[in-house]
């Protein structure tokens, strides 16, 4: 059996591979979230390491308070970036098999074309330089068997996202405005978990790679909400605006649309389109 560390397994991400896991059994998963091992220990974190003979890190944990990442930069930054380093020096020592987890908002948006793996990256927010130093100090570390795979717009059944405020604000109130001029691709954490579960045993690379994964298709957070209320049959009026005139801390980037091509030509992953997926996490919802 393979010992397989999974961080932050409280949130989205974490979440969806623990409801995975039992379809896996070649796999012995040891779920942990910050009360059990807070990344940001790294003395802890190595210790955990040894004594439990991890092979796999699958690193789910991070901060992902965009707007409140602005003002809590050190924290972030311990979380998204420090301890990012500290999982890749011990993979390199140990021999570990790292996968973690990266974002869209690498990426200014001013692209005009879904971004590839090798597009300059250019945060506009701490949140996404935080993350940015985290992929490039695994990168600097170099340990063999690494992938960072950055993904866009996650959400869940499990945990906060878009979804969720969507389906309380449209209970709350009769009308909302949202954003129409960000453009990127919702990404169904249960997706991206199973895609994580194929790759796995494939991975064998002596260079750290970048891949993309993010559901099919392309939408604005406008086109998002519409359809998570036309989907919900909720009559919920909807006014698309501009950045603009819904101020936040963080700035998004307006573009974050991320080519696919790589991760399913080197795994043969078949994606689903987002509003299929969308679909099958608000029937999920529902049950609840
Ligand atoms: N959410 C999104 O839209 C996107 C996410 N990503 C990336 O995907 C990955 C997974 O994201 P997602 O599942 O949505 O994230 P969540 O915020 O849902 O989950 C992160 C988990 O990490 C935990 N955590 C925070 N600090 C620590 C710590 N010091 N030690 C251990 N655990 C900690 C959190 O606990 P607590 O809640 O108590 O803080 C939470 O349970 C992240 O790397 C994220 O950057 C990329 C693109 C989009
Ligand atoms: C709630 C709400 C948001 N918005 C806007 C604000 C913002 O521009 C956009 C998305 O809002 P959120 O703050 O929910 O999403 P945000 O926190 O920006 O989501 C990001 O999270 C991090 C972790 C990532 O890595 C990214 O890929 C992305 O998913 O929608 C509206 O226009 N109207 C609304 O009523």
């Amino acid at each position: 059996m393979t010992n397989v560390l999974i961080t932050g397994s409280n949130g989205q991400l974490g979440s969806e591979l623990k409801a995975l896991a039992s379809h896996y059994a070649q796999y012995n998963f040891i779920f942990t979230d910050v009360y059990d091992l807070d990344i940001c220990n790294h003395e802890a974190v190595a210790d955990f390491i040894t004594e439990n003979q991890i092979q796999v890190i699958i690193n789910c944990a991070a901060y992902t308070a965009v707007d409140k990442a602005e003002t809590q930069e050190d924290i972030a930054n311990a979380i998204n970036h420090l301890a990012v380093k500290n999982f890749a020096q011990l993979a390199k020592v140990h021999g570990i098999t790292l996968i973690h987890v990266s974002t869209d908002y690498v990426f200014d948006g001013t692209n005009h074309k879904p971004y590839i793996e090798t597009d300059t990256p250019n945060p506009q927010s701490v949140y996404g330089r935080t993350k940015l130093a985290g992929e490039q100090a695994i990168q600097h570390i170099n340990p063999a068997n690494t992938l960072i795979i950055r993904t866009s717009w996650v959400y869940s059944s499990f945990g906060n996202n878009f979804v969720k405020t969507m389906l309380r604000l449209g209970k709350e109130r009769d009308a909302l405005s949202v954003v129409a001029d960000q453009v990127g691709t919702p990404t169904y954490a249960a997706d991206l978990a199973q895609a994580i579960l194929t790759i796995l045993p494939n991975i064998n690379n002596e260079a750290v790679k970048i891949l993309h994964y993010s559901n099919k298709g392309v939408c604005s957070w406008y086109d998002f909400a519409k359809t998570i209320f036309a989907l919900e049959n909720m009559v919920v009026k909807v006014t698309p605006i501009e950045s603009s005139q819904y101020p936040t801390p963080a700035k998004r980037p307006f573009y974050s649309v991320l080519n696919n091509k790589a991760i399913i030509e080197t795994y043969g992953l078949k994606i689903p389109y987002w509003r299929d997926s969308l679909l099958d996490c608000l029937v999920k919802i529902r049950t609840f």
